[in-house]
């Protein structure tokens, strides 16, 4: 079993380019397969979900040949197979065939999805969103079969602001007869990187970045040519480090919009987050104030944040709050944090973390993907060897971490 190893306590210094956005990505490539010709997807992040994704297709009959960050798709051979495999419960964003192929062949067989553990991770407001356009939805052998002879426009209220029902509606409405509109849809830059590929397609979708989108469907949709946004949480993350290992590092190729809510938690802490057009640069500082955050959906202090952020707080100075309001298990990267020497008590769906206790290296373990990044931010702050296992987790959403980390100055290394 691979390990990371981590010397910290080094200030990081430099550029770091940030790559094409995995959960942009995760939606890009299903998407493709309601178009009848073939699709370019440009700034493809080269990490592990994308390759289990791009293998999800090929079994389904698409031609997918990968050229560096471009990935092609023809999608004209795709053929109606259910969707079961171990492969499909491994991703989260699996569901996203659920719309797709609906939208595609009118039907669609595909298995419960995986993903981190986070705690229950529902999808009645998809379903809801399936039904509302004629399609039958029924759960058998661990498996949804949707069937639609029809699928007819309708108007769709989430209950919950939800990035994945939004973008599978969008899926499915994109190939509806007439007006989809979903109300109190969720507003993630994700989302608007969906729609801009299905308008490339075809689709007239108006709205998608507000909570009311507009999809009017089309009988086909057309491949075309997208280059997908860069990655916030990877940017993210980059931007924690610098911040947690004392250094300076300018963020590149980042829309640093999206990026607002965690620089002004990093500024009301007492950091200098400095922005550019396209990059964002992050200033550390010996001592910092301790802040609570709340996680919301966009434009609130996103949940995929929280974990690598908790592990900055740590240090601060004094005793900060941290509510996860989207997934209540998030916490599990605690425990390990607990054993590197951070102060943190969790209750229910906050944790209190009073800063201040030194880091120092230890054998830890990442349990889901930003949990694993949460441990890297906090290895490479910590005095002395930090031995992180469960690297899989983290291979799934960083492309070259260890080589980006190493070119600012880091000591990190696969055993
Ligand atoms: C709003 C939000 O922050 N979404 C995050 C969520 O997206 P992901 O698409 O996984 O989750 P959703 O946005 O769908 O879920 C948001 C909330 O709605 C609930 N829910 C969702 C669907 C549903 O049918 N029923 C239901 O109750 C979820 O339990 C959750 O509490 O995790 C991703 C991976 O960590 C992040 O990149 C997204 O930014
Ligand atoms: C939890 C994440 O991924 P997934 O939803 O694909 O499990 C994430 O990107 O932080």
């Amino acid at each position: 079993m691979e390990k990371l190893m981590i010397k910290g306590g080094r200030p990081l210094y430099g550029h770091v380019p940030v790559s094409g956005a995995k959960n942009s990505a995760l939606a890009l490539i299903p998407a493709t397969i309601l178009a009848e010709s073939v699709t370019v997807i440009e700034n493809l992040p080269d990490i592990q979900d994308v390759q289990v994704f791009e293998g999800i297709l090929r079994r389904l009959g698409a031609e997918v040949a990968r050229d560096g960050d471009r990935l092609c798709i023809d999608g004209r051979q795709l053929r109606n197979l259910p969707m079961a495999d171990p492969s499909v419960k491994k991703l989260r964003a699996s569901y996203y065939l659920m719309g797709a192929m609906l939208g595609r062949f009118g039907e669609a067989v595909v298995g419960l999805p995986g993903g981190c553990n986070l705690g229950p991770r529902p999808i009645d407001q998809h379903i809801k969103g399936f039904e509302a356009l004629g399609a039958q939805v029924v759960y058998k052998d661990g498996s949804l079969h949707l069937t639609a002879s029809r699928l007819k426009g309708a108007r769709v209220y989430l209950d919950v602001m939800s990035v994945g029902a939004t973008i599978n509606i969008m899926l499915a409405a994109s190939r509806a007869e007439g007006v989809t509109v979903i109300e109190n849809a969720a507003k993630e830059p994700e989302i608007i990187d969906v729609a801009t590929l299905l308008s490339s397609m075809g689709a007239r979708i108006q709205g998608a970045g507000t909570d009311v989108i507009r999809i009017r469907g089309k009988h086909s949709l057309q491949g075309c040519r997208h280059s997908i946004i860069p990655d916030r949480i990877e940017a993210g993350t980059y931007m924690i480090v610098a911040a947690a290992t004392v250094g300076d590092v300018t963020v590149e190729n980042v829309i640093p919009l999206h990026l607002e809510p965690l620089s002004a938690k990093l500024r009301e802490m007492g950091f200098s987050v400095k922005e550019s057009d396209e990059s964002l640069r992050v200033i550390g500082r010996e001592t910092y104030r301790a802040v609570d955050i709340k996680t919301l959906p966009y434009p609130g202090f996103p949940t995929d944040l929280q974990q690598p952020f908790t592990s900055l707080l740590t240090q601060a100075e004094g005793t900060s709050l941290v509510t996860d309001n989207i997934y209540v298990s998030r916490f599990k990267h605690v425990d390990e944090l607990y054993r590197m020497g951070a102060d943190i008590r969790v209750e229910g769906r906050s944790a209190l973390i009073r800063g201040g206790s030194p880091l120092h290296g230890a054998t830890v373990r990442a349990t889901d993907l930003r949990g694993g990044a949460a441990l890297v931010v906090a290895g490479l702050a910590a005095a002395g060897v930090t031995e992180i296992t469960g690297v899989d987790h983290i291979d799934r959403g960083y492309e070259n971490l260890e080589k980006k980390l190493c070119s600012l100055g880091a000591e990190i290394w696969r055993s």
